[in-house]
């Protein structure tokens, strides 16, 4: 079977660096041949141009927003670079994605799922998010959308850190709306491409680098999205994990954006790995625990008004 390819979604909200990023990326010596695709919206392509000519191939979706009226038009662009590589005229290694600054990563993510060819051939890596520490924290709080971005991302990179005061604070906020997204900062998209490749964001894997919140005195802004994380030190019976999650899923998959789970059950040795975005969740069996490894299952939610006492009282009933 032909390897899939490797897809990046770039999003983040106006203005915080998605192109820079790109640019850069495309300028980098990592050997790799990447197709582009932009969405416009609404405007004369001028993405593209700053871009110059380091891409493979560069399309541009202009119908209007990636997300919305136009999921076929995203959809097609993505069969029409199979069909380049397939006939010959095209070869490229990974696909980076960039969203304009108003789109929900959302349907997006869900194209590379629920496409049956799309999801053969292509392999979501992950979810990268931009972030402008000068204004991020004014967009957080006026618009849900960019709370969105932040909570679907697999790894949030703070930009203009070098034109914004203290980001401290930002830092903490960001990890209240998505505690599985390590952040990094990074100056005109000069970013390590370690940490935007290979991330395996979509992969069942244990790589669940959670920060355990901190709590402070201060009042802090309200975010509609944000994580939970869940800690189970107690085996769970795997017929009652998955009544608990299909019931949540039939309750609350609405306010459910990305939720992954490491799970000790009861009577296996194996771990069991589980991650869903939205309405599609998925689990598997890992490997063994090891002698030296703490064994409990730990679990994050990220969502839009979670009903965060509901979940917590699920899981606590299984202990
Ligand atoms: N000082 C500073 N400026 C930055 C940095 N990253 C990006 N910029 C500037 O921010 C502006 C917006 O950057 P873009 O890369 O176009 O942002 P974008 O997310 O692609 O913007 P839209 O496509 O309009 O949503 C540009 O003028 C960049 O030069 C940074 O780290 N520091």
């Amino acid at each position: 079977m032909v390897k899939p390819l490797p897809a990046t979604i770039l999003t983040g909200f106006l203005g915080a660096g998605k192109t820079t990023l790109l640019r850069f990326i495309l300028n980098a010596s990592h050997g790799e041949k990447i197709a582009v695709i932009e969405n416009e919206f609404g405007q004369v392509p001028i993405d593209s141009g700053i871009l110059g000519d380091r891409a493979t191939r560069i399309t541009t979706l202009s119908n209007g927003c990636i997300c919305c009226s136009s999921a076929n038009e995203l959809e097609n662009a993505l069969l029409d670079l199979l069909d380049g590589i397939d006939g010959g005229t095209l070869d490229f290694s990974r696909l980076v994605i960039e969203c304009t600054g108003m789109a929900d990563p959302g349907p997006v993510v869900q194209t590379f799922f629920s496409h049956p060819t799309i999801s053969q051939r292509f392999l979501l890596d992950g979810v990268i998010v931009l972030v402008d520490a000068v204004h991020a924290d004014q967009q957080l709080s006026q618009f849900p959308l960019a709370q969105a971005q932040v909570g679907f991302a697999d790894r949030i990179i703070l930009s203009k850190t070098d034109i914004a005061g203290d980001s401290e604070p930002l830092i903490e906020r960001l990890q209240r709306i998505n505690a599985r997204a390590p952040v990094y900062k990074v100056v005109q998209g000069e970013a390590s491409l370690e940490t935007l490749f290979n991330v395996e964001g979509f992969i069942l894997n244990d790589r669940l680098d959670l920060k355990k919140p901190r709590f402070r005195p201060l009042v802090q802004p309200e975010n509609a999205i944000y994580s939970i994380v869940i800690t189970c030190s107690r085996p769970l019976d795997l017929a009652q994990v998955s009544a608990v999650m299909e019931q949540l899923l039939l309750d609350y998959a609405d306010s459910l954006l990305r939720y992954k789970g490491l799970l000790e059950i009861e009577n296996d040795p194996r771990r069991l790995l589980f991650q869903g975005v939205q309405r599609l969740y998925s689990a598997d069996w890992d490997r063994e625990w090891r002698q030296d490894e703490r064994r409990e299952s730990i679990m994050v939610f990220i969502g839009i008004n979670l009903p965060e006492e509901q979940i917590r009282a699920a899981f606590a009933a299984l202990e």
